[in-house]
């Protein structure tokens, strides 16, 4: 589990407060309160139509909630004339589910769009080369820039759509499901160039997730949707001391157990680099378990757990 980052616990970049969206007679939050720390990676996870996208897009200013208050740095972002939401909103990326790059633009210009959006000023060479920056800095490589989406795998998608969302810079990354549809390695290496990224530039990162592996390895704090409302917050750890069905299900079952035993692998690992000779015995314990955690862990075909009930689908 990564460090606690965010030691000041007033310094909060995003403020909901008494949230509530609907559709006609649906109600998709009520009463909904959440923040984000400075500098954390906060997973968001809930079961599939809990609204967590709704969450994000009433932050992000493209759903009207029908009350509540949200603010990003501290300015309220509803109700704000264009140009005070156009001041906040260049500060926050967006990687939206499933990367939606433009079809007709190549990765270059699809990363560029940001930048010609709010910085018409800027000279065309500027903006080729803050461009080709941004491609090469999420992992692309360098000839990627001329391509077109169609012609990008399901990873190099993603990467082109992150390359997108830090074209202006931001403070703040909104990610939605960023590892969906990538293979388990594609997965892993997705979430180590979030990590890294965040850490190097400051980052803070509201991320939405059903990858259990992924709130292992990069998130700081996981907020847990569910009743219409954010249930709880804190460390996986914390999670898992309340008494809420829906977490300790989500988290003990099988696939959460075998995203914490690969966790834990890691970090035996890392913690092996560091003293080789301590840890060589334990390592051996622990590679035994992570056989089963490898079978379960990102991808694996849905399974019995010991209790003979079936590893449960996380939305
Ligand atoms: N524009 C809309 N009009 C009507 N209903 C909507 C609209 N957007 C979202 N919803 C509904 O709001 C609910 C929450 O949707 P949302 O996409 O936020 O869920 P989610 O938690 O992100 O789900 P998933 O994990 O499956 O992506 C769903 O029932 C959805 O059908």
């Amino acid at each position: 589990m990564p460090h606690d980052r965010a030691s000041n616990a007033d310094d909060i970049i995003v403020e909901v407060k008494g949230l509530r969206n609907s559709f006609g007679e649906s109600v998709i939050h009520d009463n909904l309160d959440l923040q984000v720390r400075r500098g954390e990676i906060l997973g968001v996870v809930g079961g599939s139509g809990t609204g967590k996208s709704v969450l994000m897009r009433s932050i992000i200013g493209l759903q009207t909630p029908d009350t509540g208050e949200i603010t990003v740095f501290g300015e309220p972002t509803i109700g704000r004339d264009e140009t005070e939401a156009t001041d906040i909103r260049k500060r926050w990326g967006v990687l939206f589910q499933g990367g939606a790059l433009f079809s007709t633009l190549t990765v270059a210009e699809n990363v560029q769009v940001p930048l010609r959006e709010f910085y018409r000023e800027l000279p065309r060479s500027l903006i080729d080369e803050i461009a080709s920056y941004k491609v090469v800095m999420t992992g692309l490589p360098a000839d990627a820039g001329p391509k077109y989406p169609a012609e990008l795998s399901g990873g190099m998608k993603k990467r082109a759509g992150l390359a997108r969302a830090l074209a202006l810079d931001p403070e703040l990354l909104f990610l939605d499901e960023p590892t969906a549809g990538l293979d388990p390695i594609g997965a892993a290496a997705f979430d180590e160039l979030i990590r890294s990224l965040s850490r190097t530039l400051g980052l803070t990162v509201f991320l939405i997730t059903h990858d259990l592996d992924t709130l292992y390895a990069i998130c700081d704090r996981v907020a847990v949707l569910a009743e219409k409302r954010v249930i709880a917050v804190g460390t996986i750890d914390e999670l898992l001391e309340t008494d809420q069905p829906w977490i300790q299900e989500y988290f003990k079952g099988p696939r959460g157990r075998a995203a914490a035993s690969t966790q834990e692998l890691q970090d035996t690992d890392r913690e092996a680099d560091a003293h080789p000779t301590e840890v060589a015995t334990n390592r051996t314990d622990t590679r035994s378990q992570g056989t089963l955690a490898d079978d379960h862990a990102r991808g694996a075909t849905p399974t019995t757990d010991d209790t003979g009930r079936k590893a449960t689908g996380t939305g």
